[in-house]
This record gives C-alpha cells, sequence and structure tokens, in this order.
C-alpha cells in the first residue's frame, strides 16, 4: 500500500482545477493507495501540511500548483528519501516544464503512479532552497507587480511585465559584488538559475540543467529601453546570449555583496522577497532532491 499525499494550492494558476479526492481515488485504486488530499489556504500553508506530511509516514508527496507550492512543499523534502511528485496547474510551471511533466492532469498523475524517481540539484540561497532560479534587478520588479495583481495569469504576468518596464529607473544606485571580482552598478537583470525554463516555456538559461551540479549566471547591465525591447524578443526566442551586453557563465557557488539601497529585492522560484543582508551565498547542493519524472 502506496501513502500518496496530495498538497493542493487552489489558487494556483488560473484556480480552475478538477483534483479532488474521487477523481484521485479513480485514479489510484484503494487497494493499493491511501491517498490523503490537503488544500492549502494561505502562503507557506503548504510547508507546514508537508510537514505533518512527513511526520504522517507518506511515502510520496505532491506538490499541486506552481512553482511557489513546489518551493515549499520540495524544500522540506530535500535530503529525505521521499520523492516530490509535481501536478503542474500553475500558470508558469517552470520546473515542470523543464522535466517535461505534463500539465494534462491524466498524464501527470500517470507520472505519479509510476513511481520512478530521478534526483535533482537544489540551489540554495541563505538559509533557503529554490528549485528553478533566483533574480535580482527587472525580474524581481516583475514578481514584485505579480504578486500585487489578482489573478496568476499569462495576462497578469504580461500585464506586470509592461508595467515593470515603464517603472524601470533606479533612484539610488545599487551596486553588487559578485565574489570580490564582478562590479554590477544598477544590473538591468542579474539572474541565478538551476533550470532551463524560467516559466512559460522561456528561458534566460536555455543551456542550464537540474543535472549538471551547476547553477547558471545571467548578468545583463544597465541597458537602454530599446535593448529591453529586444532582449523581451530575444527571450521569446530562448536566444537571450545573442545581445552582445549578456554576460553568461556557470558556477558552483556565487557570494554577493550589496550596497546602496537599504532593502533588496529579490524573486526567488517566482515568489516576491525581501531582504536586508548585505551579503548573500548562493550554491547547489548536487543530486540533493528526489523528483518523480
Ligand atoms: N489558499 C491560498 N490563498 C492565497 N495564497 C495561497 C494559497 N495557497 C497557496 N498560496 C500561495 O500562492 C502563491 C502562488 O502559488 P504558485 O506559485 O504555486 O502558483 P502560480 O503563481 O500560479 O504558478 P507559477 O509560480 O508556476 O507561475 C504561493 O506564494 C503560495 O504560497
Amino acid at each position: 500500500m502506496l501513502n500518496i499525499h496530495f498538497i493542493v494550492n487552489p489558487i494556483a494558476g488560473s484556480g480552475k482545477h478538477r483534483l479532488s479526492e474521487t477523481l484521485l481515488q479513480h485514479y489510484f485504486e484503494p487497494q493499493n493507495y491511501l491517498i490523503t488530499l490537503k488544500t492549502s489556504e494561505y502562503k507557506s500553508h503548504a510547508s507546514e501540511l508537508t510537514k505533518a506530511s512527513i511526520q504522517q509516514h507518506a511515502d510520496i508527496i505532491v506538490a499541486c500548483g506552481g512553482d511557489g507550492t513546489v518551493n515549499e512543499v520540495a524544500s522540506l523534502l530535500v535530503g529525505t528519501t521521499i520523492p516530490l511528485g509535481i501536478v503542474p496547474i500553475g500558470s508558469g510551471n517552470g520546473l515542470a516544464n523543464n522535466l517535461k511533466i505534463p500539465t494534462h492532469l491524466a498524464e501527470a498523475l500517470e507520472i505519479i503512479k509510476k513511481n520512478q524517481p530521478t534526483m535533482i540539484d537544489v540551489g540554495c540561497v541563505n538559509q533557503r532552497y529554490f528549485f528553478s532560479n533566483i533574480g535580482f534587478g527587472f525580474t524581481a520588479k516583475v514578481i514584485e507587480h505579480y504578486a500585487a495583481s489578482e489573478k496568476r495569469t499569462w495576462r497578469c504576468y504580461l500585464k506586470a511585465c509592461y508595467k515593470a518596464f515603464w517603472a524601470y529607473y533606479k533612484k539610488e544606485t545599487v551596486v553588487m559584488v559578485i565574489d570580490d571580482n564582478i562590479e554590477l552598478r544598477n544590473p538591468f537583470l542579474f539572474f541565478i538559475s538551476n533550470s532551463n525554463v524560467m516559466g512559460y516555456t522561456m528561458s534566460l538559461t536555455p543551456k542550464a540543467s537540474l543535472k549538471d551540479g551547476l547553477l547558471d549566471v545571467l548578468i545583463v547591465p544597465n541597458i537602454s529601453r530599446l535593448k529591453m525591447m529586444y532582449l523581451g524578443v530575444l527571450l521569446l526566442l530562448k536566444k537571450p546570449h545573442a545581445l552582445k551586453e549578456v554576460r553568461y557563465y556557470q558556477t558552483t557557488a556565487l557570494n554577493i555583496t550589496q550596497k546602496g539601497a537599504p532593502i533588496f529585492s529579490a524573486q526567488i522560484d517566482g515568489e516576491w522577497s525581501q531582504t536586508e543582508a548585505k551579503s548573500t551565498l548562493v550554491a547547489l547542493k548536487e543530486k540533493a532532491l528526489n523528483v518523480l519524472v
């Protein structure tokens, strides 16, 4: 008997999904599977539900939502032997996309039933984990606007990009120093990725792999609005490196020292985060999470 816990974010994506206990009982025959469905009621609730599921000896824990839900559930499974399942009912679904987990519900459930885990790398930023990417500069601004929108849809994401694009200017100078040798002054983009999909099938780091033991770093300095638009087109074509100002490299860790503004905004797996920390260590834990694919 396999004990599977599904943790569902009811507001992920359009908020419309067909997941229910009845539907799950239909896919997972009761003589072989013990199914539990839990629904998150507020931000970070999925973490609490996952903690309880671990104590309840779940064999598999399934995050049903987007990258934010996956982050909350998976963060508690790092370093354990419990595999993570993903039912991608979010908007961007970056990690699921990279792992080729379909958004078609029956196909995603079939992957969980097959129960074939693979180990993937996990990013660490100070005391937190990330599975897809983190970003400073423009991507953090987009997520800040997106977090304020009433829905989590592609349309709202585009609106957030548009707002961030027109509001993007710096009153104060922000300086980030990477490993005491690269100095970034008001960078337009500073993006660190474990995955080759950012969300919505777009990619800033198409060469990234979840299994190569490396973080992919993309830096775009302060550029004109025209170049920002050109970069937007290149992003859709998955060729951001074609812009000559783009700097791209791979590494196992980075130490970022921040000067200038007292509070730094970042996005971590598509969720907005603020920190007063002056120094940030971004590193990678190789093959630290079991995921069903
Ligand atoms: N009941 C709830 N009410 C409000 N927020 C919730 C609830 N349950 C979970 N959340 C929060 O919803 C946020 C968005 O979730 P998630 O990222 O999974 O969906 P998404 O944004 O549609 O997908 P993606 O990140 O892939 O674009 C997360 O920060 C999560 O903590």
